[in-house]
Parts: C-alpha cells; structure tokens; sequence
C-alpha cells in the first residue's frame, strides 16, 4: 500500500507567510519569510510543498516574483496555488518549474480553458474543488460556484489528473479534516485526492492515511505545523507505514 504524501503549506499574503481561518481574508497570522519557512519544511524532510499565491487568488495583488523564487529554491517537488485563471498566470507558474499547478476558480468559472489545459499538461494539473458542504466556493474562496459532485463528474470527463478537496468551515481551525466529505469524493472519482483543511493532530493524519485505499494519496497541513502541534518529522514518521 502507499504511504500518504505530505505537502506542508506555505500561504503567502503581502510577501508573509500567513495562515487563515476559514481562508477569510483579515484573519492573518504572520509566520515571516516564506523562503524560510519553505526551506525549513524541506530540511525536515518534506517531499511536497503547498505553495499558495492568496493575494492571486483574492485579487489583492500578486506575490508572483517571490513564489517563483521560492518554487526555484526548492529541490523537493511543489504544488503551486492561487490565481491561475489565465493563459499568462498559467506560464508564469509553469515557468517556475513546480511540479504542479493547482486550478481552483478557472474551472468553475472558465470551464473551456481548463479542459485545454488538462488537455494540454495533463498530470502537471489539479484541479482544487474547494467546498462549503457540498457548494463550490471561488475567488479566494468568497464565491458560489455550483454543486460539487457535478462539477466533479465535468472534470473527470475531461482527464482531470487529480483532486485537491478542501472543507473551507474546517481550513485553517485546527478542528481535523472532513473525512466523509474525502470518503464521499473519493466514491465519486478514480482519480487521486489531496486533502487540505483542518488536519490538527498526528491521529489525524493516521486517519487520512487509513484513507489511502479509498483514494487519498496526500494531505496538505498548514496551521498544525505552524502552531507545532506537531513537527514535520513526527508527522512523517506517522504516515511512514
Ligand atoms: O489554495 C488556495 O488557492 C487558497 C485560496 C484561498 C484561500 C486559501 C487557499 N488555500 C489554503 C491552503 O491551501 C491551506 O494552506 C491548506 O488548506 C492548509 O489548511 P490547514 O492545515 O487547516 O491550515
């Protein structure tokens, strides 16, 4: 059986590493350079990093020169989020070598472009299906956007590659991740799902571990790390059977 990748977060706001609740913009706690962090979770040990642009994704702005140094710094592989709507932002991400890009509000809101970019990069494109209940939320996470399972069976028609899910009520609270909405994704799709939001303890990645043969290949953790409730070692460690 595999192992459950990790991909601890790095969330940059006005050039800061921050991490918010419910991804409301406002709710802001600073954790300082985003290099730094980054390179923190790749000494420890890290495959994957969470690499995410939120001034991008709520269109405050952008902090594209700084991701794209972070994403350079990198050996370990990265995962690139926020603001990709575009034929421009799509190749400045692409240009910085990440592994892969994260879509969220372009395949909601501009389905055409994200079926030729699947058709086009293939496995280098996830798709972030980012849910109140079951209710599709883009722009930074601020707006509806139609019904999860339907938008879900749209993209896995179009050769989507893989699923980022993400409990908006559970992001950032440290109230551990929705397991049924992840079990009841994984029932709906082939494809493999990364689970983001809420992941609080090492029981909870144990948890989404025991998930691996529904479907879940990884777990993203940000605020855990960051309030060390555990180490990025530990958490390892806990996945590593
Ligand atoms: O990923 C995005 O594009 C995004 C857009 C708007 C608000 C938040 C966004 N991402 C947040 C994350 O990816 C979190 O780092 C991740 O869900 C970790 O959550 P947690 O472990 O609960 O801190």
């Amino acid at each position: 059986m595999s192992k459950l990748e990790l991909l601890p977060a790095v969330d940059v706001r006005d050039g800061q590493a921050v991490r918010l609740v419910h991804g409301e913009s406002g709710s802001e706690t600073s954790y300082g350079d985003p290099l730094a962090a980054a390179l923190a979770w790749q000494r420890a040990g890290a495959e994957w990093l969470h690499l995410v642009d939120l001034d991008a994704a709520f269109g405050t702005g952008d902090n594209r020169d700084q991701i794209a140094e972070v994403a350079r710094a990198m050996e370990l592989k990265v995962e690139l989020s926020g603001g990709i709507r575009d034929d421009a932002s799509l190749a400045a991400a692409l240009a910085t070598g990440c592994t892969r890009v994260n879509l969220g509000t372009a395949a909601l809101e501009s389905p055409e472009w994200v079926a030729g970019v699947i058709a086009e990069h293939g496995d280098r494109v996830a798709v972030g299906l980012d849910v109140r209940g079951t209710t599709l939320r883009g722009r930074g996470w601020t707006r509806d956007g139609g019904d999860l399972f339907a938008t879900l069976a749209r993209l896995d028609a179009e050769g989507c590659a893989r699923y980022v899910v993400t409990d908006i009520a559970k992001d950032g609270t440290l109230q551990g991740p929705n397991l049924q909405l992840l079990r009841d994704v994984c029932a709906a799709t082939d494809r493999p799902v990364v689970a983001s939001g809420g992941v609080s303890s090492l029981d909870d990645l144990r948890a989404l571990a025991s998930l691996v043969p529904e479907g879940v290949e990884g777990a993203i953790v940000g605020k855990a790390l960051y309030a060390k409730a555990f180490t990025l070692e530990e958490a390892l460690e806990a996945v590593s059977v």
